[in-house]
């Protein structure tokens, strides 16, 4: 393997060296840190992550190559990746090849570089930011011209993403087994294991593009309505939140997950912010204040939903509560209406590679349909 020079060049001037990793060249986004120990091909075809450079702070990336089974959506999502050491060799009995053949064919720009733990620290203190990854010919050009190229490039605050990886087409996840309900999902971003964590449980899924208007959404007539989790900073979904008032008051049950919940949040008539550097990885603590039982759950969020803690709260569509904290950082994670079939969840039930501690909210999604029947 041919080593490239790279440079990971942050907004605020810092700068890490490592070697390339993927594709060659240079690109721009926000850099998180990821802390999940597996799934890293899962992470890196989660729409989700549209526009944002992963750093991953497992330090050995690449085990288990890529196979044809775990994608979550149909490329690499990630605008660059950041690893402290790839796998040398991918050996697993489903893999198709290995991860850096993956992220050179898709023309997804990534290094390897000794300090990630340096960089993750740095972004726990400073928060997420802009940064660029650059390798081969573009690393060689200086420094001060690669730092403005960071600092001219959008900001996730204020970004509009979800309609550039919606899918433009409806289509239909058949129910496996016996058709139970017939659900409208709405993909702002949505990933695979979603409507197939519903279809397992006899839902029929009409997936509709994030332009769905309430009435193109009532229209496929669903027993249940669903908001895919999705990229960008949800102050910025007006549309989606427009249709979800219109599904809201047609009193169809409803679901959301991750972007789902914040614009559910916002429909409530609750503010979003950004967090410092936000929650990604397959470890998170979530209490449901309700039972006060804890999930282990996965998360990639950097938005969170403004809402009273101390109790239930008046909405447009009766009174809502928080239902879920994260037990680190008492983060909202979770919505409930208490007068109307309504909920959503900061964090992802769906998760595949797991942990699966939270997919019986799926079950309850079923139920509140059932109930609403
Ligand atoms: N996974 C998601 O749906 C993320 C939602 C939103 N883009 C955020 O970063 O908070």
């Amino acid at each position: 393997m041919t080593q490239t020079p790279a440079l990971l060049v942050l907004e605020d001037g810092r700068v890490f060296h490592g070697v390339g990793y993927g594709a060659e060249g240079e690109t721009l986004g926000e850099i998180v840190f990821n802390t999940g120990m597996t799934g890293y091909q899962e992470t890196l075809t989660d729409p989700s992550y549209a526009r944002q450079i992963v750093a991953m702070t497992a330090p050995h990336i690449g085990n288990t190559g890529v196979n044809g089974e775990d994608a979550e959506s149909a490329r690499i999502q990630v605008a660059g990746y950041v690893v402290r050491e790839p796998a040398r060799v991918a050996s697993n009995w489903r893999a198709t090849g290995s991860l850096g053949s993956a992220l050179r064919e898709q023309g997804v720009v990534g290094i390897a570089m000794p300090g990630t733990r340096a960089l993750t620290r740095h972004l726990r203190d400073r928060g997420a930011m802009r940064a660029g990854i650059f390798s081969g010919d573009a690393a060689a050009a200086p420094e001060a011209e690669l730092l403005a190229k960071v600092q001219a490039s959008p900001a996730m605050e204020g970004a509009d993403l979800a309609r550039e990886v919606s899918t433009t087409e409806t289509y239909v996840v058949p129910a496996i087994g016996e058709k139970r309900f017939t659900v409208a999902a709405v993909d702002l971003g949505i990933k695979a294991m979603t409507p197939h964590r519903m279809a397992e449980r006899g839902c029929e899924v009409h997936v509709l593009p994030a332009t769905a208007t309430a009435a193109d959404i009532l229209a496929v007539n669903p027993d249940g309505v669903f908001f895919s989790n999705g990229p960008g900073d949800p102050a910025t979904a007006e549309g989606p939140v427009a249709a979800l008032r219109g599904v809201l008051d047609a009193g169809t049950p409803f679901f959301g997950i991750c972007f789902g919940n914040q614009i559910f949040g916002r429909a409530l008539g609750l503010g979003t912010y950004k967090l410092r550097f936000g929650h990604r990885g397959i470890n998170q603590p979530v209490q449901d204040r309700t039972t006060g039982k804890v999930d282990v759950s996965a998360h990639n969020h950097g938005f969170a939903v403004k809402a009273p803690l101390d109790g239930p709260f008046d909405t447009p569509y009766g009174r809502a509560e928080v239902s879920h904290v994260n037990l680190n950082d008492d983060c909202v994670e979770g919505l409930r209406l208490l007068d109307r079939p309504g909920f959503s969840v900061q964090y992802h039930p769906e998760a595949a590679a797991g942990p699966h501690d939270a997919t019986g909210l799926f079950d309850r999604f079923c139920e509140i349909m059932e109930g609403s029947k």
